[in-house]
């Protein structure tokens, strides 16, 4: 389902978030996400739920081989579609990437009504942020603990990845008010309020940052980078172990090439950096905009809505008040400290791993879509460094040269 572009003012849409099915409350979550289907489509569920375990014990394709052709116009609404994407996502990457000896056709039980769950929600057929963190939360308690949704392999010491995530976006939904208030305060010109707006956005990337570095409270490097990432991994010419792709039964002869799941998937950095004016290199950002593709439609929308509206950088650069300068190069600090953490993150969870003998002869140190990752997080994080403002008496902004051992 695609939303249309809205033709009104920056305040129009950011009141009216839910056109891009993005919510105050949770932001790019889904705000209900749905832990069961109809009973007819328990086959889904029964496989989805348990297609890690059955991995596992090597048992899942077999089960797959059975799995009846269910008609997905049954379904009903987003949150049933999003559940769908997520159990067929799940048996999909199971089923794949079980063993060594890897199939090169998914049968079109799962190929058939994927592919167009898919088409419906604006994504590819592949695992992707969606299935493992917009769609995945389930609230277990009145304190608001959560519990993954459809377990991916290494559960539940894997589970965490996608709890850290949803947090993340947590923590940015928080701050969607001030954003809204950035924009109110530029239109009626009250830099008062701009300011504690941007001072908002500060502390929301500041929260995300540190939630980011939660990661190593309970994910073991070694977990992520053996078990998690390879069942992440999509099909095509940037995989070493499925490069010609993956036929779709029923779909299409020639094979279909997508890349895997990555957080670099999440929007709520796209657009910060599309609300503080940063600019990417040629290279980052058609990386940046190829992974549009993998979220929903209505959230690349906004981010296409939010670019092409008026510009905060501009607003700052002629305001007269340094006060206004000062708040908006604190966001862009933030950021900068939010993509150095990640970058070490990165660096832990899959550079490090990947430099360990054993486990170098087996999975690649590349990006999801086949980048080198560091000097790519390197890039995005320097371009950051690169939009604060110089004002007059402040010391300049260094692109410190991170230390990283490639
Ligand atoms: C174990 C934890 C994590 C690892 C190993 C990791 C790894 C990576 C890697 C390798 C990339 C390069 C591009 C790609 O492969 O798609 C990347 C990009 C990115 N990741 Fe992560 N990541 C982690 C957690 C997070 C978290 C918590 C966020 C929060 C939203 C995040 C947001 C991003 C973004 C926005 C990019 C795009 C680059 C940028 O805008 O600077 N990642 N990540």
């Amino acid at each position: 389902m695609t939303t249309a572009v809205c033709q009104t003012t920056p305040l129009e849409w950011w009141r009216h978030l839910e056109t891009f099915n993005i919510s105050h409350q949770v932001g790019f979550l889904l705000e209900n996400p749905l832990d069961h289907l109809p009973g007819y489509f328990l086959p889904w569920e029964k496989l989805g739920k348990n297609a890690a375990q059955l991995m596992a014990s090597r048992k899942l394709r077999s089960e797959v081989y059975k799995l009846p052709l269910l008609d997905f116009h049954l379904l009903n609404g987003q949150e049933e579609y999003c559940l769908a994407h997520t159990l067929l996502a799940t048996i999909a990457h199971c089923f794949v990437w079980q063993d060594n000896d890897i199939p090169k056709i998914l049968p079109k039980a799962v190929a058939i009504p994927w592919f167009h769950i898919s088409q419906y929600l604006g994504l590819n057929p592949v695992y992707c942020y969606l299935d493992c963190v917009l769609a995945m939360g389930r609230k277990v308690d009145p304190n608001s603990n959560l519990e993954v949704i459809c377990p991916a392999p290494g559960s539940p010491h894997t589970d965490w990845f996608s709890l850290v995530l949803i947090q993340v976006e947590l923590d940015f939904a928080k701050g969607i008010q001030d954003i809204v208030d950035i924009y109110d305060s530029m239109d009626s010109e009250d830099e008062r309020r701009l300011i504690l707006g941007l001072k908002g956005i500060e502390n929301t990337v500041r929260r995300m940052q540190q939630t980011t570095t939660r990661m190593y409270e309970r994910l073991d490097p070694a977990v992520f980078y053996n078990v998690l990432r390879p069942f992440y991994e999509g099909w095509g010419a940037h995989s070493k172990l499925l490069p010609e792709g993956l036929i779709f039964e029923g779909i299409s002869d020639t094979p279909l090439q997508f890349v895997g799941g990555s957080a670099a998937q999440s929007s709520t950095i796209q657009v910060l950096d599309a609300v503080l004016g940063v600019e990417h290199s040629e290279d980052a950002d058609r990386y940046l905009k190829q992974i549009r593709e993998y979220m929903p439609a209505g959230h690349r929308e906004f981010l296409y809505t939010v670019e092409t509206g008026p510009s905060l950088k501009t607003y700052v650069q002629q305001s007269q008040h340094d006060g206004v300068k000062t708040a908006y190069n604190q966001c862009l600090k933030a950021l900068v400290d939010f993509r150095t953490s990640h970058l070490l993150v990165a660096v832990d969870y899959v550079l490090k791993p990947s430099q360990n003998k054993e486990e170098r002869q087996h999975h690649s140190a590349q990006g999801t879509g086949g980048t080198n990752f560091v000097s790519f997080l390197k890039s995005t994080r320097g371009r950051t460094v690169r939009s604060v403002l110089q004002l007059d008496g402040d010391t300049p902004v260094v692109n410190k040269e991170l230390n990283i051992n490639t």
